[in-house]
């Protein structure tokens, strides 16, 4: 049996992150973990307010996200910002090592779907904060995917699938 690494799909507000994660999960069978509903109400509203999180706010979610993966029934595919280095090390801290798949594009692009997207807390006002703090994983060092949000949902989804879980695509399953 072969032991799979856990999926992280990450980048900034509006890159598609969830579609992305909820699709691949249901893709290979994987467990889909939002990370929005790991905040708890004060982030929420702080950023529903127009303010970005400081690193302190992001510790205690990030820890909760790692016992989330390290705790999933299936191959986890959590759909989190997970914008710096360290966040990503927070995370690979509790839940081991990680597959990455990072979305990036356009600002004009993201901006535009973030307008078009419905009942969500986060302000458009916060992109510029989120570039701010975002480091890109290296794709060696980190293992991660770059893939180029401008494609189509399934087109992405087909990528990362073909990509970090070609048997579970095949297959329909991760058992081996
Ligand atoms: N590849 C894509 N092509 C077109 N629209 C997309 C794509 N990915 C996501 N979207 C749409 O863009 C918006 C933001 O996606 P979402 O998954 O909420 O991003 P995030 O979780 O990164 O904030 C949603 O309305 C979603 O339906
Ligand atoms: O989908 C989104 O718009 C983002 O994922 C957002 O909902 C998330 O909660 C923030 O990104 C908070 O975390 P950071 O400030 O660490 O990105």
């Amino acid at each position: 049996m072969t032991i799979l690494r856990p999926i992280l799909v990450m980048g900034i507000c509006g890159t598609g992150k969830s579609s992305v994660a909820r699709g691949l999960a249901s893709c290979i069978g994987g467990s889909f973990i939002e990370a929005d509903q790991y905040h708890d109400a004060s982030s929420v509203a702080r950023m529903r307010a127009g303010q970005p999180l400081t690193d302190d706010m992001r510790w205690g979610w990030l820890d909760r996200l790692a016992d989330a993966v390290r705790n999933a029934p299936q191959r986890a595919v959590l759909a989190c910002s997970a914008l710096g280095l360290a966040h990503r090390d927070r995370l690979r801290a509790g839940a081991g090592a990680l597959d990455i798949v990072f979305l990036h594009g356009d600002r004009a692009l993201i901006e535009a779907r973030m307008i078009a997207r419905q009942d969500h807390y986060m302000p458009i006002s916060l992109i510029d904060s989120q570039l701010a703090a975002l480091q890109p994983p290296d794709p060696a060092a980190e293992g991660a995917l770059w893939i180029d949000v401008a494609l189509p949902l399934p087109a992405i989804i087909d990528i990362a699938a073909d990509t970090l879980a070609p048997q579970a695509k095949t297959t329909g399953g991760e058992t081996e």
